[in-house]
């Protein structure tokens, strides 16, 4: 068990179910998030993973319980949310320092913004290594940068409890690494609880602390590494998928994800020997491996850390 397993829930998901219609999207759930944690919500495509949130946000009806900290009558964290979209006309001629003020500028905008404001704003930017940013206009930025953008925003709610949907995605590799790394830093310095969506399952085998697999139903829930189990993401996606070449044997005999043991037609010789632990299947021989969560490089390299990637 990790320290995030050890820790009291953030909130607890009891026996909550959905339904739209004759459509049951969610069926009972139950599922805690640790608090403090990072916990990643991943499924297939319409698992009902949007549809959790919703309802965790107040926006989607349902029956069953979401309690603060397992309990009744406990206080509600305090929320930070990071949509899966946001619409945003592209002439629109507001910049990031203003949009990251808007909550909190009372005088009109083109008076220009208090140098507080100004200054809170930088300092958000700076959080997300986005400072460069702060006089962009909103309509002009990338995806990526408009994800670390809208994670500022969140953060500027000082959440106890940050919720985000896919905030990632469409987000190239690098871009995705930074956004996982700002975010583990940010919550380990605020302390905030995290529960997060996402299809990225190398960086959430990685970041992790906790891990709900859902398809309507709960599948498996736990730390990452017990949890994004071969047989899980399997039954979850209907694909074999290894995340931990240690945990690939004999019974998965061809694993391109993390070049596990494969069949005995299948090796190139040419191939050197792979640094995998666990029991080699007899007859089969080793491929290194090919790029899975184990052996993703710690760090990423200085000038992408600091924002520098999107000039
Ligand atoms: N307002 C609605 N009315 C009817 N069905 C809905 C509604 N909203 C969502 N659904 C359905 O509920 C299911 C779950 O949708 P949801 O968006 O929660 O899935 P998801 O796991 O987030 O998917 P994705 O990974 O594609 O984002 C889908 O089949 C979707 O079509």
């Amino acid at each position: 068990m990790t320290s995030a397993e050890d820790a009291a829930p953030a909130i607890v998901f009891e026996r909550l179910s959905v339904r739209r219609g004759r459509n049951e999207i969610l069926e009972d759930i139950s599922a805690a998030v640790p608090r403090g944690g990072s916990t990643v919500l991943v499924g297939p495509n319409g698992a009902g993973k949007t549809t959790l949130l919703l309802c965790l946000i107040g926006e989607v009806p349902y029956t069953g319980r979401i309690l603060a900290e397992g309990r009744d009558g406990a206080p509600w964290p305090r929320l930070g949310y990071v949509p899966q979209q946001l619409q945003m006309d592209g002439g629109l001629p507001l910049l990031v320092s203003e949009f990251l003020s808007l909550e909190r500028q009372r005088r009109p905008l083109w008076l220009g913004l208090k140098a507080g404001a100004r200054a809170r704003a930088r300092r958000l930017l700076d959080l997300v290594r986005a400072g460069h940013l702060e006089n962009r206009r909103m309509g002009d930025l990338s995806g990526g940068e408009l994800r670390r953008v809208l994670l500022a925003a969140a953060l500027g709610h000082e959440p106890e409890l940050l919720v985000l949907d896919e905030p990632e995605a469409g987000v190239d590799f690098q871009g995705e690494r930074l956004f996982w790394e700002v975010l583990d830093t940010a919550r380990r310095e605020y302390g905030f609880t995290q529960l997060m969506v996402s299809h990225n399952l190398p960086l959430a085998a990685h970041y992790a602390t906790h891990v709900i697999c859902l398809n309507k139903s709960v599948r498996a829930e736990g730390p990452p590494r017990t949890t994004l189990t071969a047989a899980t993401l399997l039954d979850l996606f209907g694909v074999p998928i290894h995340l931990y070449p240690d945990q690939c044997g004999g019974a998965d005999p061809a694993c391109p994800q993390c070049g596990a043991w494969f069949g005995p037609d299948h090796p190139p010789s040419d191939h050197p020997p792979a640094q995998i632990p666990g029991r080699q299947p007899e007859g089969l021989k080793p491929l290194p491996c090919q790029g899975c969560a184990l052996h993703m490089p710690a760090a990423l390299p200085e000038n992408i850390v600091r924002g520098k990637s999107h000039g």
